[in-house]
């Protein structure tokens, strides 16, 4: 028998959870559906745990630049501290009780299975004791978000691989990693990972890592990177990979080489979770890659989709925004609608990137006038102060004919702080003449921001 609902939420990311507990909050009777851990991605696999390595990777790396600046240290990496933190911190050893109870204090059911639209207005929950179908009067929301993408190399698929999901629980290092994808995900765990003493390589098939990136980034990261000993490979051509129990992982590439490592870690881009999600029986193609939304984020007709699926970019913030934009469309409200002009991003690799808005070529394939400038950090006064470890770079993208920045890049690092200044410029359309007017604090790293403006011809 079907139950009747307001509001249905397929899929707890983190959007997925805001919906749910702002729709009950607001007096909706409202369905959560998870089929994993509420919370999604980005707490137990992905940002959170991976930032803990980061912080802690970045530790080593600091105490490892204090012969350079001013005495010695002796750095003994230990991963039992990070492995314990990332268990009982963050994920409390992959449990989402907390996250259950708190989306039910908030008012919302919770459902753990397999959500399916099954007509419009109509949802099937599979659980572990059976199926359940809803009635949905008001909205279905969908956030059902990415598993990781595992690309078609022979052999891959028979070797025990990881992914971003294994390599966050791991307990013991292994003595080397081979790393397949240099964006953001191979890029970070790699780095976290080589600063702990294991040795990494980056296997990357375009012709730069971080392609996302303006290439002044990708430079001066992989740069970086090589300084510290890590093996950074672009455009390569991976043939075949295997695995025996002694060695480990074999890496055959184009040309004959053939490279070999105790772990191989896949973070080759995401698939999004729609072919089982029952998009058909709402019209939807349940073979497409993302869903398209208008403004308010509706996929349908009374259908609603935040998060990566939506193809606007795969970040725990942008989930969140939609799922606030989501929130007030279905409660009726006026707006603000969804606005992507100044979506902005922070990569946690050392140099950190914040990037905001367009890139230069994004820019040029616009049709926009595009006027750039563009400063080496270590060439600032707080750059050149701050000797090892300043690597970085910041480019500034401008609009020469509305004089007004359309996007920017922050390398350095505080990169994923720096952005914040470019990002409001981006959002509140500053005239770039008033953005010359302003005071830059001395010696910080985003004066180097300054220096980049003043190139712009506008
Ligand atoms: C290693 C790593 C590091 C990252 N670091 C950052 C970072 O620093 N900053 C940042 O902004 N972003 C980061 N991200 C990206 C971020 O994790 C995602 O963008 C974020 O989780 C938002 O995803 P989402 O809301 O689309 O859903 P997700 O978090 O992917 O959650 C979707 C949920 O839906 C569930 N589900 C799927 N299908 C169904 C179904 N049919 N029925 C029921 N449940 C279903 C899944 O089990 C999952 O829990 C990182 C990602 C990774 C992998
Ligand atoms: N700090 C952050 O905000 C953060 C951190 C991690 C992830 N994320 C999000 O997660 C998303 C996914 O990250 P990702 O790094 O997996 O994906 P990605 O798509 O950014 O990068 C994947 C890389 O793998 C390469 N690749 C593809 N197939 C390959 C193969 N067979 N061999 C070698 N290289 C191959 C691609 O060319 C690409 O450079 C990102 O788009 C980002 O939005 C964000």
């Amino acid at each position: 028998m079907s139950e009747s609902i307001d509001a249905a939420v397929i899929g707890l990311g983190p959007g997925g959870e805001h919906v749910a507990a702002q729709l009950a909050q607001a007096g909706l009777s409202v369905l959560g559906v998870e089929k994993h851990l509420v919370g999604g991605e980005c707490p137990y696999y992905g940002c959170i745990p991976s930032k803990m390595m980061i912080r802690a990777a970045g530790a080593l790396a600091e105490a490892r630049r204090v012969p350079t600046l001013g005495g010695s240290v002796e750095v003994t990496p230990d991963w039992t501290t990070v492995a314990k933190r990332i268990s009982d911190e963050a994920t409390d050893a992959w449990n989402d009780q907390v996250a259950v109870d708190r989306l039910i204090d908030n008012g919302a059911t919770f459902a753990r299975g397999h959500g399916r639209l099954a007509g419009p207005g109509k949802v099937v929950v599979e659980t572990a004791d059976g199926t359940q179908e809803y009635d949905v009067q008001r909205a279905v929301v969908l956030n059902v978000g990415t598993e990781p993408a595992i690309p078609p190399v022979p052999g891959l698929a028979e070797t025990p691989y990881w992914t971003n999901r294994d390599a966050v629980q791991v307990k013991n290092l292994p003595e080397s990693m081979i790393v397949l994808g240099g964006g953001a995900i191979g890029c970070e765990i790699a780095q976290a990972f080589a600063r702990f003493g294991v040795d990494v390589t980056i296997l990357e098939v375009a012709d730069r890592i971080l392609g996302p990136e303006e290439p002044e980034a990708s430079e001066v990261v992989a740069g970086a990177m090589a300084d510290e000993g890590i093996d950074v490979r672009v455009g390569v051509d991976i043939t075949r990979i295997d695995h025996t129990a002694g060695p480990g992982f074999t890496v055959s590439l184009g040309g004959g080489s053939v490279l070999s490592a105790g772990a191989l870690l896949v973070a080759a881009g995401r698939r999004t979770n729609l072919s089982d999600l029952g998009l058909d029986t709402v019209g939807l193609d349940p073979s497409s890659r993302f869903l398209d939304t208008d403004e308010q984020v509706r996929a349908g007709d009374q259908l609603w989709a935040v998060g990566d699926i939506t193809g606007k970019g795969q970040f725990t913030h942008m989930s969140m925004y939609q799922a606030e934009v989501a929130v007030r469309s279905i409660l009726g409200k006026d707006g603000p609608w969804a606005d992507y002009t100044a979506v902005s991003r922070a990569t946690f690799t050392d140099p950190e990137v914040g990037s905001v808005g367009l890139t230069e070529k994004q820019a040029r394939d616009a049709g926009i006038r595009v006027t750039t400038g563009s400063y080496s950090l270590p060439s600032s006064s707080r750059g050149w102060m701050h000797k090892t470890g300043n690597h970085g770079v910041i480019k500034v993208v401008a609009d020469a004919d509305r004089g007004v920045l359309v996007g920017g890049t922050t390398v350095g690092p505080s990169g994923g702080e720096m952005i914040g200044l470019i990002a409001a410029a981006v959002h509140a359309g500053t005239p770039v003449a008033k953005l010359r007017t302003m005071h830059y604090a001395y010696p910080t790293f985003h004066r180097a921001i300054e220096n980049a403006i003043n190139e712009l011809e506008v």
